[in-house]
């Protein structure tokens, strides 16, 4: 290296005794020939891409992306940018769930529709006509215009799990119509998320062709920086940060930022946090699971 030199031009001293194929890149050095690159279900990031590209490749073969169908239903519900009226809300889960899915890789179709059997169940038939799978959002429980159920039936649905014994989301319905997989999500917004990143999440991105590990949520132990104040009968699923251990439940003190229906301390979310049914209030200190959303 010339820095190891005096800069002489005609004569040189030369300050350092030089190794044998010192900063030499050898051919082969970074990938052998015949090694893979990417073993079947691997997601292709930058590197992969790069690597590629580094060895010559010019394109590689992959997995068709699914195409999901995100509906909302709810007599209720608004699209954002209309105007409101009395006893109207803005449709936050299906632009939040097709939002995850395209962060996901998936093309997404999205619609919302009323609490009408009939009008559920057409617009479900013609996403399956059109997509791999179907995401619904609200009309899941008990209610009297909660036509989920119904409409599944309507369209001769197998059912493959109703109901999860958790908090939020318990409502929720997983179902097959012909070969493709319709996940029914509760309406409250936190629930939908909560429940589409454990549920319908993995299930998608194993049909789409990941690897099962890359699928599902990891899980970690974390030290909580903060508390939650609430006993929790059966098992609950809070939002929470996690970073390097550490793990933040947002909205400190306040309960209800953690309620079902709230969605603003999601943001900036990356993990739930799972307390066991019969836990207490939990207090910072105390190390918990944490489950990280799939990347
Ligand atoms: N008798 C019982 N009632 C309820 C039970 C139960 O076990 N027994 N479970 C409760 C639980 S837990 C949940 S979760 C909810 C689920 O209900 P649905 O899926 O039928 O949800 P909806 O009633 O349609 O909506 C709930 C809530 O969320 C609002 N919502 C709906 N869609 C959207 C949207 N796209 N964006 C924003 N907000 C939305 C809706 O207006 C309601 O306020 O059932 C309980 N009941
Ligand atoms: O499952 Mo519900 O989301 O607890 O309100």
């Amino acid at each position: 290296m010339q820095e190891l030199t005096d800069g002489g031009e005609e004569q040189v001293r030369i300050y350092a005794q030089l190794q044998p194929n010192a900063n030499v890149v050898f051919r082969g050095e970074d990938i052998a020939a015949g090694a893979p690159i990417a073993a079947a279900g691997t997601v292709l990031t930058p590197a992969h891409i790069g690597v590629l590209a580094g060895q010559g490749i010019p394109d590689a073969e992959v997995f068709r992306p699914l195409t999901v169908g995100v509906l909302a239903t709810g007599s209720e519900l608004l699209e954002a940018g209309e105007a409101w009226a009395p006893g109207k809300i803005y449709d936050a889960n299906g632009i939040q769930n097709a939002a995850r899915l395209r962060q996901l890789g998936f093309a997404v179709e999205r619609t919302h529709c009323s609490d009408d059997p009939e009008e559920i169940a057409a617009r479900m038939q013609e996403l399956l006509t059109r997509c791999d799978a179907v995401i619904t959002s609200g009309g899941v429980s008990v209610g009297q215009k909660d036509y989920l159920p119904t409409v599944l039936e309507m369209l001769h649905a197998e059912p493959v799990f109703a109901g999860v014994a958790q908090k939020p989301g318990s409502p929720m319905i997983a179902a097959q119509v012909g070969e493709k997989l319709v996940f029914c999500l509760s309406g409250n917004p936190f629930a939908a998320a909560a429940t589409l990143e454990q549920y319908a999440v993995p299930a998608l991105l194993r049909a789409a062709g990941r690897r099962e590990e890359d699928c599902i949520p990891v899980h970690t132990r974390g030290r909580l920086t903060t508390g939650f104040s609430k006993p929790s009968k059966g098992t609950r699923f809070l939002r929470a940060r996690a970073l390097g251990g550490l793990v933040e439940i947002p909205g400190e003190g306040n309960a209800e930022a953690h309620s079902s229906g709230s969605l603003s301390a999601m943001m900036g979310c990356n993990c739930l946090v799972e307390l066991p049914a019969g836990s207490g209030p939990v207090a910072p200190g105390e190390e918990v699971e944490v489950l990280n959303f799939v990347q």
